[in-house]
This record gives structure tokens, C-alpha cells and sequence, in this order.
């Protein structure tokens, strides 16, 4: 795809041509063509606990076992290479100097070939700027802007056929948590802007200050997988009714269900890069000996220092395109 352009320096008339990104995303494992991956460089010393948006990196802060850059660095490069050996297209953010950029997923999401800007959290506002080369490279009619009262992170929205399934809060808690990201409002716009499609809220238990209590986003909690399957966190919903609908949406023998120490592990935070291919965090030895019994490939990374900032792999990649 590309787009052309002219101009006029010192009288005389340049043409180009620029490459445009394609964005097609319709569910969470069509095989990915494109993505825009993290960057843990210059992510900044330890914060004050006064600082941290999450109770587990609240948690490593006052343990005195906040990861560190150099490990965080390392462990994004295994990412970004099994994306090479798939020949996947890898954007990353420009860097901003002593500022988090890991959880690229929440800044910013694609439906379909729109792409939605997020309004997140006010400590992390700042990361929108890192991508500005690649907003660059998408017609303007493709990028949404939500009204300011939409508060929503990309870690809430999964394209999922003719739904879009949204992890929200309820609104009497939604202004006591600094862990609750999406609002009723943040559901709502999107709707708007996707009239074709049902968007689905759920709402999430959220907790300030304990891990185990806390489903920061919904992809904390749930994700769905290639062929038929999803990973779910019972007790990481508010509404059993709203839980049993994603049962339902796959059948019971097709969840694997995850304990509260496993959603703190970030189980169900893997990723997707083609309907039977996962990169999973090396350790969770429980998920994927059961996503090799039933006949996916697992390509494992060591995850474990990001984990410790309530976030891990589809909360640290942004699919642009999938095929
Ligand atoms: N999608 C996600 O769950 N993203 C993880 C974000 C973690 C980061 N510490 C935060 O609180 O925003």
C-alpha cells in the first residue's frame, strides 16, 4: 500500500512515494504480519512507591526486586527474535528517555483496519508520542480519536469475530483504582465507532494493592487462543454471568482455567502469532505442556523480570496487521 506526495523546495517539484501500513486485525491469532514490540531501553531508575499504577510492581519496589533495564532489554530481544524467524514486520517505539514503554498494548489498538487511539492512564500519557512514525504511516481516515471522557487501554479491547470484548470496571469503583482503565464511556465511544460490530463490556475485580485480587486488563484474566481454545480466570471477573459467556463462547473443555497465583504469573498473558503458534513464558510449565498436548507450538521466552510490572507478552506487542 502506498501513498504519494508532492512538494516544492528551491523551485524545483519532488515526488515521492511512502509506504503505508496495512492494518487488518480481526481476532487475537490470524497469522501476524505486522506489530509494533516494546522497548524496555531507558525505562527509567526504580520509581518511588508512591509512583507505581500497579500493586505488583508496588510489590517489587518495596521487596527491593524491581527488574532491572539490562534483564527487561534481554528479554524483549528473545521476543523480537522469534518474530524474525516468523518474518514478521517489527516496529518499536522511539525511546523516551527514563520513561516505561514496555506495555505497548495498552497506547493504542487495531480493529479491523481502523486503529483506535487509547486515553490512558495520565502516567503513562506520554507514550503515544514513541509511535508517531508509525501513525505516520496510516491514512489519517484510518486513526480514531475517542472523546476525552472515553478512558481505555489496548490490555481491555480483543477484536473476537463480530464482537468486540471489552474489559471494563464497575462504574460506582471506576474512580477509586488507579488499576481500573476502561470506563463506561471508554465502552460506549467505541461502540460508535464500530456500529457493525457488538461490543461486550465485562467488568473486572480491581484491586489497588493486591496482585492475586487485581485483573488489571482483561487480557490479565482471559484471552482467547487458536483453534478453539482460551486461557480464563474465573474469579478475575465481577459477573459470573459475564464469565460464563466466554465459557460458553468455547465450550467448557476448551478453557484452560487459571488459579489467582497463576493470573499473578500472568498466565494468560501469552501471545499469538498464528492460529496454532504461541510465544509463552519459558516457566509456565502447567500451560504449555497442556497447549503442546493439544497441538500447538510453543515458543518459549524468559518473561519473568517484565511479569514483575503486572504485564507480559500480548500486553507488551501491538499487532498492526494480521493476515
Ligand atoms: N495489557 C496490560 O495488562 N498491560 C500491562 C500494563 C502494566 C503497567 N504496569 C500498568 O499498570 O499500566
Amino acid at each position: 500500500m502506498e501513498s504519494s506526495g508532492k512538494h516544492f523546495r528551491n523551485g524545483v517539484l519532488f515526488l515521492y512515494l511512502r509506504t503505508m501500513i496495512k492494518l487488518n486485525v480481526t481476532d487475537e491469532f490470524s497469522p501476524l504480519k505486522s506489530v509494533v514490540l516494546g522497548t524496555a531501553k531507558s525505562n527509567g531508575a526504580t520509581p518511588a512507591l508512591k509512583d507505581a499504577y500497579d500493586p505488583k510492581s508496588a510489590e517489587h519496589i518495596k521487596a527491593g526486586t524491581y527488574p532491572l533495564e539490562k534483564d527487561m532489554v534481554s528479554e524483549m530481544e528473545a521476543v523480537a527474535t522469534v518474530f524474525e524467524k516468523y518474518g514478521v514486520t517489527v516496529y518499536r517505539p522511539t525511546v523516551i528517555e527514563d520513561y516505561n514503554q514496555i506495555f505497548t498494548r495498552d497506547i493504542a489498538f487495531v480493529i479491523d483496519d481502523k486503529i483506535v487511539i487509547s486515553n490512558m492512564l495520565e502516567d503513562r500519557a506520554q507514550e503515544i508520542n514513541a509511535i508517531a512514525h508509525v501513525l505516520d504511516q496510516i491514512p489519517q481516515e484510518k486513526i480514531v480519536r475517542l472523546s476525552s471522557y472515553a478512558k481505555i487501554e489496548g490490555g481491555d479491547v480483543m477484536p473476537f469475530g463480530n464482537y468486540i470484548l471489552v474489559g471494563t470496571c464497575r462504574v460506582d469503583h471506576f474512580n477509586n483504582y488507579v488499576t481500573a482503565r476502561t470506563n463506561a464511556d471508554g465502552v460506549s465511544n467505541l461502540q460508535e465507532f464500530f456500529p457493525h460490530k457488538e461490543v461486550k463490556s465485562f467488568a473486572l475485580k480491581k484491586s489497588n494493592y493486591d496482585p492475586r485480587e487485581n485483573a488489571l486488563h482483561l487480557d490479565c484474566c482471559f484471552q482467547p487462543l487458536g483453534q478453539g481454545k482460551c486461557i480464563i480466570h474465573k474469579e478475575g471477573f465481577e459477573f459470573e454471568t459475564e464469565y460464563q459467556w466466554l465459557v460458553d463462547q468455547f465450550g467448557e473443555e476448551n478453557c484452560f482455567h487459571i488459579t489467582k497465583e497463576e493470573m499473578y504469573k500472568m498466565y494468560s498473558n501469552v501471545f499469538s502469532i498464528a492460529d496454532g503458534v504461541v510465544i509463552s513464558e519459558q516457566k509456565f510449565d502447567r500451560l504449555n505442556d497442556w497447549l503442546r498436548k493439544n497441538n500447538f507450538t510453543v515458543e518459549t521466552v524468559p518473561y519473568a523480570e517484565i511479569a514483575k510490572q503486572e504485564g507480559l507478552l500480548r500486553c507488551s506487542t501491538m499487532p498492526l496487521q494480521r493476515a
